[in-house]
């Protein structure tokens, strides 16, 4: 569930003071997400998201991920849209936590994406890297190649109670994916970095939306790739397939052509998305407490991922035909 924040009616009438949106018409907390705390609000004129940043969200970066929706929404792109306030902001307090408003996206995330999802993602992966040119803020990837050891080690004592021998086998992964990453020199800008089917809005089998931008930043934009690669085109029983990634690869490329360099490093990327998630999955599910009500997802998914790349041989495994 996440929402950690009440807002009660008299909080929300004082806040809702300060914009032109019209008057509260409903106003319900949203179940998905775990990250911050989310309400869907109707008012007279239309609907929002309203959403306060808890604590993983660094205030620091709510300039760039606001700038950044209000950006792609200008290039037209089709995310939400801060709503600025009477005077001009976007960011604003709301029981003591930065909060913003943004429009709400009508459409449904898909449980089990088809390759016609698959290849819908791939162009609007593509055209999201295209509106991103010209961002000006930058926000470096704290979760890229320099942030894995840390959580490795956050997590080390304690990994091989979830898996025996998960420790030296992400050890072993660190050493190659620190030597393979530092030897990769591929064209950069934003991208979005979380980009899993329930980050994505469809309306029947068009895509109406992308969401969820608090994890975005600037880093290679194949990296942005094979995060869905890993995100969409697994089946539940871990098998990879082919015609997803191809339907993928072929929708991205049709709008932003892959260079050489970028197809020759996607298993390496693969690779390292495996491992990002795995981590950061690894380490929420060892320090939250039994109880919690957050949903744990399981980092062994990725490990499986992970375990897929080191046999795969070439972008030709992921469906990549030139
Ligand atoms: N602009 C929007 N339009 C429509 N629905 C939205 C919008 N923003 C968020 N939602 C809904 O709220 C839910 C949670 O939003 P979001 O994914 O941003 O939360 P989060 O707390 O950052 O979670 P997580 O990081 O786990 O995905 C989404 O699954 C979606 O149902
Ligand atoms: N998409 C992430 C969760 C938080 O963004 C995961 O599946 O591990």
């Amino acid at each position: 569930m996440a929402v950690y924040t009440e807002v009660t009616d008299d909080d929300l009438a004082a806040f809702l003071r300060g914009y032109d949106i019209g008057d509260a018409v409903t106003f319900k907390g949203i179940a998905e997400g775990v990250e911050n705390s989310n309400y869907l609000l109707a008012t007279t004129r239309a609907r929002f998201i309203l959403t306060l940043y808890e604590k993983r969200v660094a205030p620091a970066d709510l300039p760039f991920f606001l700038g950044l929706m209000e950006h792609l929404a200008e290039r037209g792109l089709s995310c939400p849209l801060p709503v600025k306030a009477r005077d001009g902001e976007a960011l604003k307090t709301l029981c003591g936590r930065p909060a913003a408003l943004v429009t709400f996206l009508d459409g449904v995330s898909v449980r089990r994406p088809t390759a016609g999802h698959c290849a819908a993602l791939g162009q609007a992966l593509a055209e999201l890297h295209r509106a991103g040119q010209g961002f000006s803020i930058r926000r470096p990837n704290a979760l890229s190649v320099e942030g894995w050891r840390p959580l490795a080690e956050a997590a080390r004592s304690r990994s091989d109670a979830v898996a025996p021998g998960l420790d030296a086998e992400i050890a072993a992964e660190l050493d190659h994916l620190e030597a393979a990453f530092a030897a990769l020199e591929l064209p950069r800008g934003v991208i979005h970095a979380d980009l899993f089917p329930n980050n994505v809005l469809f309306l029947g089998d068009r895509l109406s939306g992308l969401i969820d931008f608090y994890f975005a930043c600037d880093d290679a934009l194949a990296y942005d790739i094979a995060i869905c690669l890993n995100a969409w085109c697994f089946e539940p029983d871990q098998s990879f397939n082919v015609t997803k990634g191809r339907a993928l690869l072929a929708a991205y490329g049709a709008i932003r052509p892959l260079s050489a360099a970028e197809v020759a490093a996607l298993p390496t990327l693969a690779r390292g998305a495996a491992i990002r998630f795995l981590l950061t999955r690894l380490v929420d599910w060892l320090d939250t407490p039994p109880g919690a009500l957050v949903k744990k997802l399981d980092p062994l998914e990725y490990l499986r991922k992970l375990r897929f790349h080191q046999q795969a041989e070439g972008a030709a495994a992921f469906g990549w035909t030139s």
